[in-house]
């Protein structure tokens, strides 16, 4: 585990390109076993995520190797095997592994995944779409064990009760090798969705919709890539940058960014009165002041991600009023604020109605604290920057675990920061 050491005080300014899609990136490695030939991938994100996602590879007989953003990953030699289950335990997404391995062998087997601890994370949706498509699914204590009966995957009409981005990319994996026609009725409509519609309909799928609530496909005998696949930009990074640069920032420009994909967030920065310079694939923000509070509720995409609800809260501390926050999708994703508030930042959270109340909060001080989940660290990786003083946040891991060449990205824009391994 490595601890985030920041020294606070030091005004950002300077450019910083955004990676390729983490929740892109975690779907597209494990759908690469659907292939029968080798896969490229340019703009892959250097995050923890996809370290253990190749481990997972190799201990099926896929190699792979990563460099400079490029991940070749072959699956010609793939067979089954028991996967390792410190590695599925290190990542939610290790759940494509279902769909994916359905689609390759007609069975799997593999443990129940991990990933950020916010709140509960039922799969049922999950084993819904599988059921539908003719497997049978047995719990084998921690084990899920997933078998098709002679006639192998079947399409079939799904609809999923919840709008689910995991359901809807695991229905999809399972989906395009099946026999017959699949639809797939309120699926999510991420732009992560489309972006492995795309790897996949490039190698020969038939799938149709994506980025809508109504996804069909049509199975296909075989999937074969004949070019690289250019992962989109993540979103997700780009707006805890625009945080960050809009609360502590003297100029930054955020490149590498598909604005389309920021509208609801961009649309509440504009709303707290930071002037946003934005380009077709960048955003400037200069320095701001005097912000106006805002009222945030997360949604399915196209609303509010929750997965920038704790990047934002710093920024609103700044702002003149009392700002709220409710997450409709995870109303437990708290594990930010104590940890804040150990910062000397005024948050509350009201059990009763969901929501968290930020309060202007005029200075922060740097303190020893603990990044519970990705997001909760990114949130304090930016109180970090603006607090007075040192900041040590305790399991960096997970923030490596979604945030691209974080150092020499907070390094260039100006930022004291290292890692420290703990053991050392
Ligand atoms: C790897 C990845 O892409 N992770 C993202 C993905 O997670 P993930 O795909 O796990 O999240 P989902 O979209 O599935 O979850 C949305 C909501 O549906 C519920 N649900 C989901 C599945 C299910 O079978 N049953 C059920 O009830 C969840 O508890 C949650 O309240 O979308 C989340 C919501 O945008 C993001 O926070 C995560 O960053
Ligand atoms: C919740 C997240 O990730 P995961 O689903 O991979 O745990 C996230 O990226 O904010």
């Amino acid at each position: 585990m490595n601890k985030m050491i920041i020294k606070g005080g030091h005004r950002l300014s300077g450019n910083v390109t955004i990676g390729g899609a983490k929740n892109s990136t975690v779907a597209l490695i494990p759908a690469a076993i659907l292939a029968d030939t080798p896969v490229q991938f340019d703009m892959v994100p250097n995050i923890l995520d996809v370290h253990n996602l190749m481990v997972i590879l190799e201990s099926m007989n896929v190699s792979s190797d990563f460099a400079d953003g490029i991940l070749n990953i072959d699956p010609t030699k793939i067979i089954e095997s028991a996967l390792p289950s410190k590695a599925i335990k290190s990542l939610r997404a290790s759940y494509y592994f279902m769909g994916a391995l359905l689609g390759r062998f007609g069975r799997a087997e593999i443990s129940f995944p991990g990933g950020d601890n916010i709140g509960p994370r039922p799969i049922d949706q999950h084993i819904k779409a599988f059921e539908a498509m003719g497997c049978k699914v047995v719990n084998k204590g921690d084990q899920i064990v997933i078998t098709t009966g002679e006639k192998g995957l079947q399409g079939a009409q799904i609809f999923l009760d919840v709008v689910s981005v995991g359901a809807t990319i695991n229905a999809i994996l399972a989906a395009v090798k099946a026999k017959g026609h699949t639809v797939i009725r309120n699926a999510a409509k991420e732009p992560e969705i489309i972006d492995v519609v795309t790897f996949l309909n490039n190698m020969g799928a038939k799938i149709r919709g994506a980025g809508t609530d109504v996804i069909r496909i049509e199975g296909v005998e075989s999937l074969r890539a004949t070019n690289t696949h250019i992962i989109i930009p993540d979103r997700i990074e780009a707006g805890t940058y625009l945080s960050m640069a809009a609360a502590y920032g003297e100029g930054v420009k955020i490149q590498n960014v598909i604005p389309e994909h920021l509208e609801s967030f961009i649309a509440k920065l504009k709303e707290m009165g930071i002037k946003l310079e934005i380009n077709e694939d960048s955003i400037y923000v200069p320095k701001s002041v005097d912000f106006k509070n805002i009222e945030v509720k997360t949604m399915p995409y196209p609303g509010f991600a929750t997965d920038l609800q704790q990047p934002i809260t710093p920024l609103l501390l700044r702002a003149n009023g009392d700002s709220t926050i409710i997450d409709t999708i995870y109303p437990k994703r708290t594990k930010h604020i104590q940890e804040l508030c150990k910062m000397g930042a005024k948050i509350r959270y009201d059990e009763e109605s969901g929501t968290i109340i930020v309060s202007h909060t005029d200075k922060l001080v740097g303190a020893k604290i603990t990044a519970g989940e990705i997001r909760a660290g990114a949130s304090e990786m930016i109180a970090g920057l603006m607090a007075e003083g040192t900041t040590v946040i305790d399991n960096a891991d997970n923030i490596l675990r979604g945030y691209d060449n974080i150092i020499d990205k907070l390094t260039n824009l100006h930022a004291e920061v290292e890692l420290v391994n703990d053991e050392n």
